[in-house]
């Protein structure tokens, strides 16, 4: 699978203070926003544009618009928080929905929404998800997208295990990569170590069921 890691003093500032067990959440919150626009800005850096003339003050120059935006997909709930700032680094995308939460005990997650157009060839899109743990929940949603047609993927994550990689890379969705940082295992209860925590429990507090 092709992974990219952004490796950029910036992002380590960010991914930092997301990981510091005492950043509270809104220190958390606005660390995933800022850190969603330097991960949405590289994983654009190959989209295709349309060139066209546009008229300066001065003369004609070459400008160039995105060809085919991505849909952005938000993993409800952590995903959430990056769907805001990566919609003003795209604001020509569209967004769906997918919603899940990873059952304590066996670790699988269980869905409970999914609002996504029913069709999606020839469409990139962006899922946004913080965490690639066990990758279930990205499996999930590459299913999703993959019934519905989508062949251009992108998970944008914040920390991914090896074991999600190797995960996906085994399942061969068509899918990249693009993430702050790749962390060395998952503990017993499956989550990242050291990783974050629970990135929607970190901007929201408990989950209710
Ligand atoms: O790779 P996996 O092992 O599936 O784990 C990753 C998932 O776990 C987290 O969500 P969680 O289930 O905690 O739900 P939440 O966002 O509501 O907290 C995270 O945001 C991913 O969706
Ligand atoms: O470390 C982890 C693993 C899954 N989900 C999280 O939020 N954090
Ligand atoms: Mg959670």
């Amino acid at each position: 699978m092709d992974t990219l890691v952004v490796d950029h003093p910036l992002a380590a500032v960010r991914l930092t203070l997301m990981r510091d067990a005492r950043s509270d959440s809104a220190v958390f919150r606005n660390s995933l926003r800022e850190l969603t626009q330097m991960l949405v800005y590289e994983a654009m850096r190959t989209a295709k544009v349309a060139a066209f003339d546009v008229a300066t003050p001065v003369a004609t120059a070459t400008g160039f618009r995105l060809q085919d935006p991505p849909l952005l997909v938000p993993v409800l709930r952590a995903g959430l928080g990056m769907a805001d700032q990566a919609s003003v680094m795209i604001p020509e995308a569209q967004t769906g929905f997918v919603g899940m939460a990873r059952d304590e005990t066996t670790h699988k997650p269980v869905p409970y929404l999914e609002a996504l157009p029913q069709r999606l060839e020839g469409r990139p899109v962006f899922v946004l998800d913080p965490m690639l743990a066990t990758g279930g929940s990205m499996l999930y949603t590459l299913e999703l997208l993959a019934e519905r047609g989508a062949s251009d993927i992108t998970a944008i994550c914040v920390v991914a295990a090896p074991e999600g990689i190797k995960a996906l890379e085994r399942l061969g969705y068509p899918v990249r990569l693009v993430t702050a940082a790749v962390d060395a295992e998952l503990n017993d209860d499956a989550f990242i170590v050291p990783g974050l925590g629970d990135a929607g429990d970190r901007q929201f507090g408990p989950r209710y069921s």
